[in-house]
């Protein structure tokens, strides 16, 4: 995935100004920055929801415009893990959603079909949960089955925004657990946007920061090295990266 010279601005108010990002196949990138940086507008110029305003972005080696095969590409949104308790699906129904991309809406699923979303939700650990209503499990809970249905396409890229907004901290971890087992067995590239600086560092390989332009782009060990020095370039003020005894940090003023 590329995107080359690209600035968006929301009527006269500029988001994103002159961006470039590469994230190599394979790759683990965490996008971090502050709240209103534009990384959420970054991640829908990059599923085609807006359309940059100047430069360009290549998926896959093909311009926007011209790509098709959007099942490479897995999603889950910042979102995610809120429905109510009223919703009306089951944790099944919930994943088998992500397979319509591949098998068009009014198919009806067929035994392979039935048999990639129980063995999807396995993968995450839910399988025992298919019969569920949705709104019925934690958040940490409901952010497994969202991560099943962006696998069940068997994508390649997967990008997660914010996926850890709202879910506890041992589910928290969990979730990190399961992200490095994708990425070894699936050999998927990973885009997470992320506030968890300090699970972003010991997690991903490359840190994006991003307010209005990207501040720094690269080597986790890099960033790790002069982390104040970036985030006071990112943040514009001291921050101060509380961590937490379970290795993961939060940015806060100081
Ligand atoms: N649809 C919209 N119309 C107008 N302005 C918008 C719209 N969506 C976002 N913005 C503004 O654009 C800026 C960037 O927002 P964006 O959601 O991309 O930032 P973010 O880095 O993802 O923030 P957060 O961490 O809070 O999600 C913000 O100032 C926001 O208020």
């Amino acid at each position: 995935m590329d995107v080359q010279n690209v600035s968006f601005s929301y009527g006269d108010r500029l988001v994103l100004e002159d961006v470039n990002l590469t994230v190599e196949r394979g790759a683990f990138v965490g996008l971090v920055g502050p709240n209103g940086g534009g990384k959420s507008t970054l991640i829908k110029l990059i599923l085609g929801l807006l359309k940059p305003d100047r430069g360009e972005i290549r998926l896959f080696g093909q311009p926007l415009e011209r790509f098709r095969a959007w099942t490479k590409i897995g999603y889950v949104s910042q979102k995610a893990n809120s429905f109510n308790s009223g919703f009306p699906a089951t944790v099944f129904e919930v994943v088998a959603m992500g397979l319509f991309g591949k098998m068009g809406l009014f198919k009806w699923m067929g035994k392979r079909e039935k048999e990639k979303v129980y063995q999807t939700l396995e993968w995450v650990g839910m399988a025992e949960y298919a019969r569920q209503p949705i709104g019925k499990l934690s958040g940490g809970q409901q952010q497994r089955v969202f991560i099943a249905r962006a696998l069940v396409a068997d994508p390649e890229l997967l990008i997660l925004d914010e996926p850890t907004v709202g879910v506890d901290e041992q589910s928290v971890a969990q979730f990190f657990a399961l992200l490095a087992s994708m990425r070894r067995e699936l050999g998927l590239t990973l885009l997470l946007v992320s506030h968890d600086i300090g699970a972003i560092t010991s997690m991903v390989d490359r840190v994006a920061c991003l307010n209005k332009r990207l501040h720094f782009h690269g080597d986790s060990r890099e960033f790790a090295a002069h982390r104040d020095e970036i985030l006071h370039r990112l943040y514009g003020h001291e921050v101060r990266v509380l961590e937490h005894n379970h290795g993961r940090a939060q940015p806060t003023r100081s």
